[in-house]
């Protein structure tokens, strides 16, 4: 199954396109009034007008209340809530509830993080939001996200990977190690693809898709050659 893609932080239609264009299954954005990607929920109303059926809406919230969350979905039409702050699983629960939407949820990886954390955040996660998925690894940074900064992927359990969306200072350079050495649900980029802080470069998105996709012919080939050379029962 391929690598499904979310590019995150779009301001303005031509990164819609261009993000589509390039096959990215979820868009991002952000309402977090301190990024340099925020948009209001009227301006993200306007460019998920521009979205094609199939794509996903996400929107990117840090220490919300419940009821901002609420008036947001009731301006902008957006599909999942991705819960980026010291929100606890819980509160993303209440959140989400309150919204009507579904959650992700995002764990912020330090260096001294440990495996069985992510592990033990991922099943109360899973509690909590029945959605496959529901988990976003990113790098932990004072401005919450958006940094261009990576973490250690050895972190993550093998088990545990097939359930996470991998983010944290991705591009065209790593995303092929990232899919084939982790092989995550999902990637999530922003500052890799960018001219400059909010503003999306289409070249840079779709470089970073076809290097997903390389990941997923070298995850392949290898299936493939397991399947081949399988000793028989
Ligand atoms: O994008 C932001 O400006 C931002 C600000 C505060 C919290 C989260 C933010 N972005 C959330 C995302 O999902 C980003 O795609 C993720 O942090 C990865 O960013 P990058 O390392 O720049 O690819």
């Amino acid at each position: 199954m391929r690598t499904r893609i979310k590019i995150c932080g779009l301001t303005r239609e031509e990164d819609v396109h261009a993000a589509v264009a390039a096959g990215a299954d979820a868009i991002g954005f952000v309402f977090y009034p301190k990024s340099p990607r925020y948009v209001t929920p009227q301006r993200a109303a306007e460019l998920i007008r521009i979205v094609p059926p199939f794509i996903t809406t996400v929107g990117l919230f840090v220490n919300a209340s419940p009821d901002e969350v609420a008036r947001t979905v009731r301006v902008a039409p957006l599909s999942l809530i991705q819960l980026h702050g010291d929100e606890t699983v819980a509160e993303a629960a209440a959140i989400a509830a309150a919204a009507g939407r579904q959650f992700m949820k995002v764990f912020r990886v330090k260096p001294d993080t440990a495996p069985d954390e992510l592990l033990e955040y991922e099943q109360a996660n899973r509690a909590a939001s029945p959605l496959f998925a529901s988990l976003l690894l990113d790098t932990y940074v004072d401005a919450y996200g958006g940094a261009g900064k990576g973490f250690d992927w050895s972190l993550i359990p093998k088990d545990l990977a097939p359930r996470v969306v991998l983010s944290g200072g991705l591009s065209v350079h790593n995303a092929t190690d990232a899919v084939a050495g982790v092989r995550p649900y999902a990637v999530d980029i922003s500052s890799g693809v960018e001219a400059s802080k909010g503003i999306k470069d289409a070249r840079k998105i779709a470089d970073f898709v076809a290097a997903v996709r390389a990941g997923d012919a070298i995850l392949e080939s290898e299936t493939h050659h397991e399947r081949e050379t399988a000793v028989p029962r």
